[in-house]
Protein backbone atom coordinates (compact mmCIF):
# COMPACT_ATOMS: atom_id res chain seq x y z
CA UNK A 1 0.00 0.00 0.00
CA UNK A 2 1.38 3.44 -0.75
CA UNK A 3 0.37 6.63 1.17
CA UNK A 4 -0.90 8.40 -2.23
CA UNK A 5 -3.30 5.22 -2.48
CA UNK A 6 -4.86 5.65 0.78
CA UNK A 7 -8.25 7.35 0.45
CA UNK A 8 -10.47 5.85 2.96
CA UNK A 9 -9.71 4.70 6.95
CA UNK A 10 -11.75 2.82 9.02
CA UNK A 11 -11.31 3.91 12.94
CA UNK A 12 -12.89 0.93 14.90
CA UNK A 13 -13.55 2.01 18.44
CA UNK A 14 -14.98 6.04 19.08
CA UNK A 15 -13.97 6.34 22.45
CA UNK A 16 -11.54 8.46 24.01
CA UNK A 17 -8.98 7.93 21.77
CA UNK A 18 -10.99 6.66 18.88
CA UNK A 19 -13.32 9.21 18.12
CA UNK A 20 -9.75 11.95 18.24
CA UNK A 21 -8.00 9.57 15.99
CA UNK A 22 -10.83 9.80 13.48
CA UNK A 23 -11.25 13.46 13.63
CA UNK A 24 -7.62 13.94 12.71
CA UNK A 25 -7.69 11.64 10.05
CA UNK A 26 -11.33 13.74 8.69
CA UNK A 27 -9.39 17.04 9.16
CA UNK A 28 -7.23 15.99 6.61
CA UNK A 29 -9.21 15.41 4.26
CA UNK A 30 -9.98 11.63 4.24
CA UNK A 31 -13.12 9.79 4.36
CA UNK A 32 -13.66 7.88 7.50
CA UNK A 33 -15.28 4.91 8.71
CA UNK A 34 -16.04 4.85 12.34
CA UNK A 35 -16.88 1.49 13.78
CA UNK A 36 -18.05 0.32 17.39
CA UNK A 37 -20.48 -1.88 19.12
CA UNK A 38 -23.60 0.33 19.38
CA UNK A 39 -25.56 3.26 17.84
CA UNK A 40 -25.23 5.30 21.48
CA UNK A 41 -21.88 4.93 21.13
CA UNK A 42 -20.94 6.05 17.37
CA UNK A 43 -23.40 8.86 18.93
CA UNK A 44 -21.10 9.94 21.68
CA UNK A 45 -18.40 9.58 19.60
CA UNK A 46 -19.54 11.67 17.16
CA UNK A 47 -20.36 14.21 19.89
CA UNK A 48 -16.88 14.40 21.46
CA UNK A 49 -15.74 14.63 17.54
CA UNK A 50 -17.70 17.54 16.66
CA UNK A 51 -16.85 19.17 20.52
CA UNK A 52 -12.91 18.55 19.89
CA UNK A 53 -13.27 20.16 16.18
CA UNK A 54 -14.99 23.35 17.02
CA UNK A 55 -12.08 23.49 20.32
CA UNK A 56 -9.35 23.24 17.33
CA UNK A 57 -11.14 25.57 15.01
CA UNK A 58 -11.45 28.02 17.84
CA UNK A 59 -7.60 28.00 17.96
CA UNK A 60 -7.47 28.66 14.14
CA UNK A 61 -5.38 25.11 13.92
CA UNK A 62 -7.96 23.72 11.41
CA UNK A 63 -8.13 27.05 9.71
CA UNK A 64 -10.88 27.65 6.76
CA UNK A 65 -12.65 24.38 7.48
CA UNK A 66 -16.06 24.07 7.97
CA UNK A 67 -16.68 21.65 11.04
CA UNK A 68 -19.77 20.15 9.44
CA UNK A 69 -17.27 19.04 6.40
CA UNK A 70 -15.66 17.89 8.66
CA UNK A 71 -18.00 15.48 10.27
CA UNK A 72 -19.80 14.93 6.59
CA UNK A 73 -16.56 12.82 5.98
CA UNK A 74 -17.36 10.67 8.54
CA UNK A 75 -19.60 7.54 8.42
CA UNK A 76 -20.82 5.42 10.81
CA UNK A 77 -20.80 1.36 11.54
CA UNK A 78 -22.05 -1.36 13.49
CA UNK A 79 -20.52 -3.78 11.77
CA UNK A 80 -16.84 -4.19 11.34
CA UNK A 81 -17.22 -6.16 7.98
CA UNK A 82 -19.14 -3.59 6.59
CA UNK A 83 -17.08 -0.59 8.05
CA UNK A 84 -13.52 -2.28 6.62
CA UNK A 85 -14.41 -3.80 3.42
CA UNK A 86 -13.64 -0.79 0.95
CA UNK A 87 -10.29 0.54 2.62
CA UNK A 88 -7.26 0.66 2.92
CA UNK A 89 -5.94 1.78 6.39
CA UNK A 90 -7.43 0.60 9.51
CA UNK A 91 -6.70 1.75 13.26
CA UNK A 92 -8.00 -0.05 16.18
CA UNK A 93 -8.78 1.54 19.80
CA UNK A 94 -10.60 -0.89 21.45
CA UNK A 95 -10.51 -1.68 25.06
CA UNK A 96 -6.51 -2.61 26.21
CA UNK A 97 -7.38 -6.88 26.35
CA UNK A 98 -5.49 -9.25 24.05
CA UNK A 99 -8.27 -11.10 23.06
CA UNK A 100 -10.59 -8.75 22.48
CA UNK A 101 -8.22 -7.34 20.09
CA UNK A 102 -7.32 -10.73 18.71
CA UNK A 103 -11.09 -11.05 17.72
CA UNK A 104 -11.56 -7.89 16.03
CA UNK A 105 -8.56 -8.15 13.90
CA UNK A 106 -9.48 -11.23 13.03
CA UNK A 107 -12.93 -9.96 12.02
CA UNK A 108 -10.60 -7.51 9.82
CA UNK A 109 -8.82 -9.32 7.80
CA UNK A 110 -11.65 -11.83 6.80
CA UNK A 111 -13.19 -8.17 5.15
CA UNK A 112 -10.87 -5.36 4.62
CA UNK A 113 -8.91 -5.65 1.21
CA UNK A 114 -5.64 -7.85 0.61
CA UNK A 115 -3.61 -4.36 0.56
CA UNK A 116 -4.76 -2.35 3.64
CA UNK A 117 -2.78 -1.97 6.22
CA UNK A 118 -3.63 -2.63 10.03
CA UNK A 119 -2.97 -0.50 12.80
CA UNK A 120 -3.65 -1.21 16.59
CA UNK A 121 -3.44 1.77 18.94
CA UNK A 122 -2.67 -0.74 22.27
CA UNK A 123 -0.39 1.17 25.06
CA UNK A 124 2.13 -1.79 25.14
CA UNK A 125 0.41 -5.17 24.33
CA UNK A 126 3.06 -7.16 22.10
CA UNK A 127 1.66 -7.00 18.27
CA UNK A 128 3.19 -10.18 17.75
CA UNK A 129 0.72 -11.50 20.35
CA UNK A 130 -2.62 -10.08 18.65
CA UNK A 131 -1.13 -10.29 15.13
CA UNK A 132 -1.25 -14.20 16.26
CA UNK A 133 -4.92 -14.74 14.91
CA UNK A 134 -3.63 -13.00 11.09
CA UNK A 135 -3.16 -14.68 7.94
CA UNK A 136 -1.23 -11.85 7.02
CA UNK A 137 0.49 -10.30 9.63
CA UNK A 138 3.32 -8.53 7.58
CA UNK A 139 0.85 -5.61 6.98
CA UNK A 140 -0.02 -5.33 11.08
CA UNK A 141 1.34 -2.82 13.21
CA UNK A 142 1.10 -0.64 16.25
CA UNK A 143 0.43 2.91 15.83
CA UNK A 144 0.33 4.00 19.28
CA UNK A 145 -1.08 7.44 20.20
CA UNK A 146 -0.57 9.60 23.17
CA UNK A 147 -4.22 10.88 25.49
CA UNK A 148 -5.44 13.68 24.03
CA UNK A 149 -4.33 12.24 20.08
CA UNK A 150 -5.57 14.83 18.37
CA UNK A 151 -3.61 17.36 20.93
CA UNK A 152 -0.16 15.04 21.55
CA UNK A 153 1.31 14.80 18.09
CA UNK A 154 3.80 11.53 19.20
CA UNK A 155 2.63 8.02 17.41
CA UNK A 156 5.05 5.11 18.30
CA UNK A 157 4.86 2.63 15.06
CA UNK A 158 6.07 -0.42 16.46
CA UNK A 159 6.54 -3.36 14.58
CA UNK A 160 5.60 -7.04 15.75
CA UNK A 161 8.33 -9.78 14.80
CA UNK A 162 6.34 -10.24 11.09
CA UNK A 163 5.63 -6.93 10.18
CA UNK A 164 7.54 -5.79 6.88
CA UNK A 165 9.44 -2.75 6.45
CA UNK A 166 7.10 -1.12 3.65
CA UNK A 167 4.25 -2.00 6.40
CA UNK A 168 6.01 0.15 8.86
CA UNK A 169 7.65 2.74 6.17
CA UNK A 170 4.26 3.61 4.72
CA UNK A 171 2.33 4.03 8.46
CA UNK A 172 5.11 6.34 9.48
CA UNK A 173 5.07 8.48 6.23
CA UNK A 174 0.93 8.30 6.39
CA UNK A 175 1.07 10.08 9.73
CA UNK A 176 3.25 12.46 8.94
CA UNK A 177 1.02 13.35 6.26
CA UNK A 178 -1.48 14.04 8.54
CA UNK A 179 1.05 16.26 10.91
CA UNK A 180 2.03 13.31 13.32
CA UNK A 181 5.04 12.93 15.01
CA UNK A 182 5.78 9.44 14.10
CA UNK A 183 8.97 7.44 15.03
CA UNK A 184 9.35 3.75 14.65
CA UNK A 185 11.00 1.50 17.05
CA UNK A 186 13.79 -0.61 15.65
CA UNK A 187 11.82 -4.08 17.41
CA UNK A 188 8.86 -4.44 19.89
CA UNK A 189 8.88 -4.48 23.73
CA UNK A 190 5.79 -4.59 25.74
CA UNK A 191 5.19 -0.74 26.42
CA UNK A 192 7.14 0.28 23.76
CA UNK A 193 9.05 4.04 24.78
CA UNK A 194 6.58 6.14 26.00
CA UNK A 195 4.75 3.50 28.53
CA UNK A 196 7.91 2.36 29.67
CA UNK A 197 8.99 5.26 30.79
CA UNK A 198 5.68 6.76 32.05
CA UNK A 199 5.38 3.48 34.07
CA UNK A 200 8.68 3.65 35.44
CA UNK A 201 7.87 7.81 36.34
CA UNK A 202 4.82 6.46 38.36
CA UNK A 203 6.22 4.23 39.69
CA UNK A 204 9.17 6.21 41.70
CA UNK A 205 6.23 9.26 42.29
CA UNK A 206 4.16 6.97 43.82
CA UNK A 207 7.21 5.29 45.77
CA UNK A 208 7.50 8.33 47.21
CA UNK A 209 4.23 9.17 48.06
CA UNK A 210 3.58 6.24 49.65
CA UNK A 211 7.23 6.78 52.07
CA UNK A 212 5.31 9.70 53.11
CA UNK A 213 8.41 12.31 51.39
CA UNK A 214 5.82 14.45 50.10
CA UNK A 215 2.30 14.53 48.73
CA UNK A 216 0.95 13.91 45.67
CA UNK A 217 0.06 16.92 44.55
CA UNK A 218 3.76 18.68 45.41
CA UNK A 219 5.25 15.40 43.42
CA UNK A 220 3.37 16.61 40.22
CA UNK A 221 4.26 19.98 40.80
CA UNK A 222 8.00 19.45 41.45
CA UNK A 223 7.65 17.40 37.92
CA UNK A 224 5.59 19.86 36.48
CA UNK A 225 8.41 22.89 36.86
CA UNK A 226 11.16 20.58 36.39
CA UNK A 227 11.45 17.61 34.13
CA UNK A 228 7.83 18.32 32.42
CA UNK A 229 9.58 21.71 31.58
CA UNK A 230 12.77 20.57 30.40
CA UNK A 231 11.53 17.46 28.63
CA UNK A 232 8.76 19.52 26.66
CA UNK A 233 11.97 21.52 24.74
CA UNK A 234 15.12 18.28 24.89
CA UNK A 235 14.24 14.72 25.88
CA UNK A 236 16.05 12.88 28.90
CA UNK A 237 19.19 11.39 27.12
CA UNK A 238 20.12 14.65 25.39
CA UNK A 239 19.47 16.42 28.78
CA UNK A 240 21.58 14.08 30.49
CA UNK A 241 24.28 14.72 28.12
CA UNK A 242 24.25 18.84 28.52
CA UNK A 243 24.55 17.61 32.37
CA UNK A 244 27.46 15.83 32.62
CA UNK A 245 27.47 12.11 32.24
CA UNK A 246 29.84 11.69 34.82
CA UNK A 247 27.18 13.22 37.23
CA UNK A 248 24.35 10.95 36.07
CA UNK A 249 26.60 8.15 36.92
CA UNK A 250 27.95 9.38 40.36
CA UNK A 251 24.39 10.48 41.20
CA UNK A 252 23.04 6.72 39.79
CA UNK A 253 25.65 4.77 41.64
CA UNK A 254 24.25 5.60 45.32
CA UNK A 255 20.49 6.20 43.96
CA UNK A 256 19.25 3.38 41.75
CA UNK A 257 19.98 1.27 45.37
CA UNK A 258 17.75 3.11 46.78
CA UNK A 259 15.02 3.54 43.84
CA UNK A 260 11.42 1.85 43.30
CA UNK A 261 12.41 -1.53 41.87
CA UNK A 262 9.33 -3.33 42.43
CA UNK A 263 7.47 -5.43 39.56
CA UNK A 264 3.63 -5.23 40.88
CA UNK A 265 1.51 -2.17 41.24
CA UNK A 266 2.24 0.20 43.77
CA UNK A 267 -0.15 -0.31 46.47
CA UNK A 268 -1.45 2.96 46.91
CA UNK A 269 -2.60 2.24 43.45
CA UNK A 270 -3.94 -1.52 44.26
CA UNK A 271 -5.77 -0.31 46.98
CA UNK A 272 -7.43 2.79 45.52
CA UNK A 273 -8.30 0.61 42.21
CA UNK A 274 -10.02 -2.20 44.49
CA UNK A 275 -12.02 0.78 46.45
CA UNK A 276 -13.23 1.85 42.59
CA UNK A 277 -11.76 5.56 42.94
CA UNK A 278 -10.24 5.67 39.44
CA UNK A 279 -10.01 9.01 38.91
CA UNK A 280 -11.54 11.79 37.53
CA UNK A 281 -13.79 9.43 35.94
CA UNK A 282 -15.24 8.33 39.06
CA UNK A 283 -15.01 10.93 40.66
CA UNK A 284 -11.81 10.31 43.30
CA UNK A 285 -8.60 9.03 42.78
CA UNK A 286 -5.33 10.58 44.33
CA UNK A 287 -7.20 13.55 43.55
CA UNK A 288 -10.94 14.72 44.73
CA UNK A 289 -13.22 15.41 41.03
CA UNK A 290 -15.67 17.24 42.50
CA UNK A 291 -18.61 19.81 40.31
CA UNK A 292 -16.81 20.58 37.14
CA UNK A 293 -13.05 20.36 38.40
CA UNK A 294 -12.30 17.52 36.17
CA UNK A 295 -13.74 19.10 33.32
CA UNK A 296 -11.25 22.67 34.27
CA UNK A 297 -8.04 20.63 34.59
CA UNK A 298 -9.07 18.83 31.45
CA UNK A 299 -9.84 22.47 29.32
CA UNK A 300 -6.63 23.88 31.03
CA UNK A 301 -4.52 21.33 30.09
CA UNK A 302 -5.97 20.71 26.18
CA UNK A 303 -5.55 24.77 26.27
CA UNK A 304 -1.72 24.36 26.57
CA UNK A 305 -1.66 21.73 24.19
CA UNK A 306 -3.13 23.32 21.33
CA UNK A 307 -0.33 26.36 22.50
CA UNK A 308 2.01 24.26 21.76
CA UNK A 309 0.59 22.92 18.53
CA UNK A 310 0.33 26.47 17.87
CA UNK A 311 3.99 26.98 18.28
CA UNK A 312 4.80 23.40 16.28
CA UNK A 313 3.30 25.21 13.51
CA UNK A 314 4.78 28.54 13.34
CA UNK A 315 8.49 27.10 14.18
CA UNK A 316 8.42 23.86 12.11
N1 LIG B 1 -7.10 6.26 27.29
C1 LIG B 1 -5.84 6.52 27.07
O1 LIG B 1 -5.22 7.40 27.72
C2 LIG B 1 -5.11 5.77 26.01
C3 LIG B 1 -5.56 4.54 25.57
N2 LIG B 1 -4.86 3.88 24.59
C4 LIG B 1 -5.33 2.58 24.11
O2 LIG B 1 -6.40 2.80 23.19
C5 LIG B 1 -7.35 1.72 23.27
C6 LIG B 1 -8.72 2.30 23.59
O3 LIG B 1 -8.64 3.02 24.78
P1 LIG B 1 -9.76 4.13 25.10
O4 LIG B 1 -10.09 4.89 23.86
O5 LIG B 1 -9.30 4.86 26.30
O6 LIG B 1 -11.00 3.20 25.48
P2 LIG B 1 -12.54 3.59 25.56
O7 LIG B 1 -13.17 2.64 26.49
O8 LIG B 1 -12.70 5.05 25.76
O9 LIG B 1 -13.07 3.29 24.06
C7 LIG B 1 -13.11 1.98 23.56
C8 LIG B 1 -14.21 1.94 22.51
O10 LIG B 1 -14.14 0.70 21.82
C9 LIG B 1 -15.46 0.23 21.62
N3 LIG B 1 -15.44 -1.22 21.40
C10 LIG B 1 -15.16 -2.19 22.32
N4 LIG B 1 -15.27 -3.40 21.73
C11 LIG B 1 -15.62 -3.17 20.43
C12 LIG B 1 -15.90 -4.02 19.32
N5 LIG B 1 -15.84 -5.36 19.45
N6 LIG B 1 -16.22 -3.45 18.14
C13 LIG B 1 -16.27 -2.11 18.02
N7 LIG B 1 -16.04 -1.25 19.03
C14 LIG B 1 -15.71 -1.79 20.22
C15 LIG B 1 -16.20 0.64 22.90
O11 LIG B 1 -17.61 0.64 22.68
C16 LIG B 1 -15.63 2.02 23.14
O12 LIG B 1 -16.38 3.02 22.47
C17 LIG B 1 -6.80 0.78 24.33
O13 LIG B 1 -6.06 -0.24 23.70
C18 LIG B 1 -5.90 1.69 25.17
O14 LIG B 1 -4.89 0.97 25.84
C19 LIG B 1 -3.73 4.40 23.99
C20 LIG B 1 -3.26 5.62 24.39
C21 LIG B 1 -3.89 6.38 25.44
O1 LIG C 1 -0.71 7.88 28.64
C1 LIG C 1 -1.11 7.90 27.46
O2 LIG C 1 -1.63 8.83 26.87
C2 LIG C 1 -0.91 6.67 26.63
O3 LIG C 1 0.38 6.53 26.31
C3 LIG C 1 -1.43 5.37 27.12
O4 LIG C 1 -1.12 4.38 26.49
C4 LIG C 1 -2.34 5.15 28.28
O5 LIG C 1 -2.83 6.26 28.88
C5 LIG C 1 -1.60 4.34 29.30
O6 LIG C 1 -0.43 5.06 29.64
C6 LIG C 1 -2.39 4.06 30.56
O7 LIG C 1 -1.64 3.22 31.32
Amino acid sequence: MRVEDIKTVAAIGAGTMGHSIAMEFAVHGYNVHLIDMSEDALSHGLDMIRHDAVELSEHHLIAGQNIDDILARITTFTSISNGVHDVQYVTESVAEKLEIKQSIWKQVEENAPQDAIFTTNTSGLSPSAIAEVLKTPHRFVVAHYWNPAHLMPLVEVVPSRSTSQDTVDTTVAFLRTVGKKAYPLKRECLGFVGNRIQMAVIREALNIVSRDIATAEDVDNIIKYSLGRRWSILGPIISADLGGLDIFESVSEYLLQDADNSTTPNQLLAEKVRRGELGNKTGRGFYDWNGDEGIQTVAHRDEQLMKFLERDVTTE
